[in-house]
């Protein structure tokens, strides 16, 4: 049960002048219910990598397996796939278009062939998931804050009972609180529902917080992959590639150099400060 990437490469446009290599012998293997953060500078390859996830492009060589599937076997269900691994683009809400936010997201189940009746339940029910508030059901998506577009376009993948999430850059765009909010409901959603989420963001205090895997990329190359604390303990090769962990993490290493008994591996303010107080009140 996972997403396996076997020496993906990808080239935009081969055999032209503009020929692009933005995917370069990538190896992965995304088990089932967890959750992924994939970070890297822009043009690093990330949107390529997760367009590559839910079949929408198919690598120039390698293979891809869900659930235990070669994905490029001829006769693969894509459409299967496509419903199983739901994608987010960046800036979501710039695809709503219905007259109103229920219609809006249950433009999915309706063309995975479901009831009207069904439609509505499933998308009422992903609705509630995201915490989008019933009375504004009725809404004209359009008129909507950003915060709340992004729920219900997100509740849109959701209607169809996605088994994996991909979601490119969240919160591009919003402002702290906004931020913060919509990675809380994909955290508790990723709790409720037992999905696996793939979460790609330029924010390394936002994955720090909330994956259990991370993977750099640089340059179509996986440069690391591992836990964030694994990861982060390379700060200084993060450096090198034009990123940096979190900034927890320079405090921790800043303390430790000034003499104070401090572990350095924290990567959330909450464990800085946790280790902080052990280390003053023993
Ligand atoms: N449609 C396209 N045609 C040609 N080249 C492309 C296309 N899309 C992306 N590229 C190139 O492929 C490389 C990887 O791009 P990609 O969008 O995957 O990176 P990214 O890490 O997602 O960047 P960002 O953080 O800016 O979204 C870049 O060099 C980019 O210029």
């Amino acid at each position: 049960m996972s997403i396996k990437l076997e020496h993906i490469s990808y080239k935009y446009s081969p055999g032209t002048a503009y020929e692009k290599a933005a995917l370069d012998d990538v190896s992965l293997e995304i088990p089932q219910g967890s959750f992924v953060g994939i970070i890297g500078h822009t043009g690093s390859g990330k949107s390529t990598l997760i367009q590559h996830m839910n079949g929408l492009l198919k690598a120039t060589e390698g293979a891809l397996y869900y659930e235990g599937e070669n994905i490029y076997q001829v006769g693969y269900n894509m459409k299967k796939l496509r419903t199983q691994v739901g994608l987010v683009f960046q800036y979501p809400e710039h695809q709503l278009f219905e007259v109103d936010v229920l219609t809006d997201v249950c433009f999915g189940p309706k063309n995975q062939g479901l009831s009207p009746e069904e439609c509505e339940a499933r998308a009422r029910e992903a609705l509630e998931l995201v915490g989008f508030p019933e009375s504004a059901y009725k809404d004209s998506p359009f008129e909507l804050s950003g915060g709340q577009k992004r729920r219900v376009a997100i509740a849109g993948i959701l209607a169809m009972k996605p088994r994996v999430m991909i979601l490119d850059e969240p919160t591009a765009g919003l402002d702290p609180k906004g931020r913060d909010d919509i990675l809380d409901q994909i955290a508790e959603l990723k709790e409720k529902t037992g999905m696996t989420v793939v979460l790609v963001s330029h924010s390394m205090e936002d994955v720090a917080k909330y994956v259990d895997r991370l993977v750099v990329m640089d340059h179509g190359k996986k440069a690391f992959d591992g836990t964030p604390k694994e990861v982060f303990a390379h700060y200084k090769e993060l450096e090198e590639i034009g990123l940096a962990a979190p900034q927890v993490t320079y405090i921790m290493h800043a303390l430790a150099e000034h003499g104070m008994n401090v572990k350095t591996d924290a990567t959330t303010i909450e464990e800085a400060a946790t280790e902080i107080m052990r280390s003053i009140h023993g």
